[in-house]
């Protein structure tokens, strides 16, 4: 089933284009890696497909839903965005159970998806602290269990990794393997090495536009690995 469907896809501020015709479909369960160099469009595709801003070109679905329906797609989708923030005075427990609760699940419910999350992304045992005592990885763990809360059908991940110690990387990398069984999850990331671990196709984005998209071993075929690809096909756009 298509997940996500972006065709012509574009974001203009003034002359620039921050993102120019992205057309691409993803299915249920895929984990896609979205790549690019700084300035590439990777955060500027993320917000057109979450809603949060508006095309200047070109259509989209996500989860069925078109893209001229925002709050239909917001209550189908999750999202850590890049630098999530964080009520230092919450518990992780407090702040997930408020979360389902703005999804409209009743105080036992929201107890028990709480519970389940805290479970899976392995911070059960510090639900009780408050976040401002926890670790940059265990924040990053708790904004994945916020992402999860109305158990979207695609969530979108915009940098999960950085700043972490590898550690704290493997630990995220686990926890997304783990969703992408059954949503579909975009993952943004300057890490190909974390690409070639969770993901099973990519998007390569240069300057606004895409570059390539497929299966990771269709994009690589040629040239050896995913860092030679990525780096033919980011610098070859530099000469055109
Ligand atoms: N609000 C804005 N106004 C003007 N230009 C913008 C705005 N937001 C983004 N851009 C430009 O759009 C282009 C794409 O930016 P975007 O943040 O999507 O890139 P990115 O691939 O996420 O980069 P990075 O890896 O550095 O996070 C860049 O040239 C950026 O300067």
């Amino acid at each position: 089933m298509t997940t996500i469907e972006a065709i012509g896809l574009s974001k203009r501020y003034g002359a620039r284009n921050a993102l120019d015709g992205l057309t691409f479909a993803a299915d249920q369960g895929e984990v896609i890696g979205l790549l690019g160099p700084n300035g590439a469009g990777k955060t500027t595709t993320i917000r057109l497909l979450t809603t949060i801003l508006e095309p200047t070109g070109g259509t989209f679905t996500v989860a069925g839903i078109p893209g001229d329906q925002p709050d239909r797609i917001r209550q189908r989708i999750g999202v850590l965005p890049e630098s999530a923030g964080y009520p230092a005075r919450q518990t992780g427990g407090e702040y997930l159970r408020y979360a389902a609760r703005l999804f409209g699940r009743s105080r036992h419910d929201a107890r028990g998806v709480a519970d389940r999350l805290l479970t899976d992304v392995g911070l059960s045992d510090r639900a009780g602290a408050r976040i401002s005592t926890y670790s940059r990885g265990m924040k990053q763990r708790l904004g994945i269990a916020r992402a999860l809360i109305n158990d979207p059908a695609v969530v979108f991940l915009d940098e999960p990794t950085l700043g972490l110690d590898p550690a704290g990387q493997r630990e995220i990398l686990a926890t997304i393997g783990e969703i992408g069984r059954g949503a579909t999850v975009v993952l943004s990331t300057h890490t190909l090495t974390e690409v070639e671990q969770v993901c099973t196709s990519v998007l390569i984005l240069d300057r606004g536009r895409l570059r390539a998209a497929g299966p990771i071993d269709k994009v690589v075929a040629g040239a050896g690995s995913l860092s030679a690809a990525f780096l033919n096909l980011t610098e070859e756009a530099r000469h055109v």
